[in-house]
Parts: C-alpha cells; structure tokens; sequence
C-alpha cells in the first residue's frame, strides 16, 4: 500500500475533522488530542499525520511534505497555494465579514482595515474600489476598532458573539468558510487510487 501523508490541524478545526476521519473508518489513536506528539503513525493503512498549525496546512501540502491537507477555506483564499481542493468537508462553518462601530462610514482618504487576513481584505476593498490601508494583526482583531487602530475589521464571524460583546456591527458579508481537503497535485497524480479512496470514505461523512 502507498503511503500517504496527512497534514491535520491543530485547534479549533481538529476536533470535527478527527471525528471524520474516525466515521470514515481511519483507525486514529484515541489519545491524539491529548499528547504533545506532532506526528502520528496508522500502520494498518499506511498512513502519517502531521499536526500543524492550521496556516501552516496549505505550505506542508504545497511543498509535498504532506500529500493531504485539512485546511480552512479562508487560509487558502489568503495564501493562493498551488493546491488541489478536493472536497468541503462542511466543518468549521463560518464566514469572513468586515465589522465596525454602529452607524460609522468609511470616507476617509484611506481607511484603516484591521485584520489577520491582508490579501483577502485587500482585494475585496479593491474590488469595491476602495483604498485602504491595511494593518495586519495576528489574534483579538475585535480590539481594533474599540481602541481607535482601525476603522473597520475583516475577520471571521462565526456565532457573532464576539462582535456582540465588543458592540461592532457587521457591515459587508465578503466570503463562506469551511473546511476543505486539499492535495499536492504531484500526489494527487501518483498517488491517484489512494487518494480517491480517501476522497470516497470521507464524501461518506460530509454531513
Ligand atoms: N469562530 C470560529 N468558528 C468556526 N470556525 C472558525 C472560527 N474561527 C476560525 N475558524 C476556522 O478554523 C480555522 C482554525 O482556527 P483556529 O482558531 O484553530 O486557528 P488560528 O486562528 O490559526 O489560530 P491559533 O494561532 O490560535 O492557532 C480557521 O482557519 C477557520 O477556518
Ligand atoms: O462569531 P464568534 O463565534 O464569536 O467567532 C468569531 C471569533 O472567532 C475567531 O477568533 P479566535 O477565537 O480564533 O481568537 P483570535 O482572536 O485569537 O483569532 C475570530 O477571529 C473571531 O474573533
């Protein structure tokens, strides 16, 4: 049997994904969640996983060091890798929206956008025709407006929670999130039947 790697990751998105993967019969050790390990080896099916951050997905699978990847859709939007998308895997549902305080406008020369996603944010205001000027943070984006940094913020909306509870309001809905699986395209030739018969188990248990 092939080998195949898997690139898995870590936090939010790894729960629902590991229950997939165990519905699609993939025999994972039940104390994964729990270990420090980083890599996990299924011998019966010849399969690895590597556990990575979730941005760091996409780069494994785009240098072949993993054949497959789980990845948020807004990862690969914002990092344009030269990946295959396989499959929506429909976990972590979510969506990218820009936010701001109530009733404000953007007319400035240049407004300020806060996020962890530049390339998104940019060509979305591009589109509309908007200049802005984009100021990349890595985590509590929601922060931005309420301390003056930024007008306005993209990032990801799930419940709407912590907008909520950070009095922003939603202003533009700009793109549907969910988990997808991807492949390396040289993997995805050579490793063609094995790859399809992961494809095949896992389209079993989107829901
Ligand atoms: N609130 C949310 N609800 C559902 N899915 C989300 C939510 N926030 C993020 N996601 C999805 O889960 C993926 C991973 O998010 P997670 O918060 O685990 O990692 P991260 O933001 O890269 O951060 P960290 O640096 O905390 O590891 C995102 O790329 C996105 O697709
Ligand atoms: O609509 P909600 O259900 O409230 O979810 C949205 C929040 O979830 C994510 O943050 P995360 O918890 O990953 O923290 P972060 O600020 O470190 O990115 C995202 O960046 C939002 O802040």
């Amino acid at each position: 049997m092939t080998q195949l790697t898997i690139a898995m990751p870590k936090g939010r998105i790894f729960e629902e994904a590991y229950e997939m993967l165990l519905e699609a019969g993939f025999n994972l050790p039940e104390e994964v969640e729990m270990s420090r390990k980083l890599m996990i080896e299924i011998p019966e099916e010849n399969i690895s996983f590597i556990l990575a951050k979730p941005m760091d997905v996409p780069v494994y699978v785009e240098h072949g060091v993993a054949d497959i990847g789980i990845a948020g859709k807004d990862v690969l939007l914002e990092q344009r890798r030269t990946v295959h998308e396989l499959l929506d895997l429909k976990i972590s549902e979510c969506y990218i929206a820009s936010a701001g305080l109530p009733n404000t406008t953007i007319n400035e020369i240049a407004p300020r956008i806060a996020t962890k996603y530049p390339n998104i944010a940019m060509k979305y205001y591009k589109g509309i025709g908007e200049q802005v000027e984009i100021i990349e943070l890595n985590g509590s984006i929601e922060l931005a407006p309420m301390i003056g940094l930024a007008d306005r913020i993209v990032d990801i909306v799930s419940t709407g929670r912590t907008l909520k509870e950070n009095g922003l309001v939603e202003y533009e809905h700009i793109a549907e999130v969910s988990s997808r699986l991807i492949a390396n395209p040289v993997s995805y030739r050579m490793k063609s039947d094995r790859i399809q018969d992961l494809v095949t188990r896992l389209k079993k248990c989107v829901k």
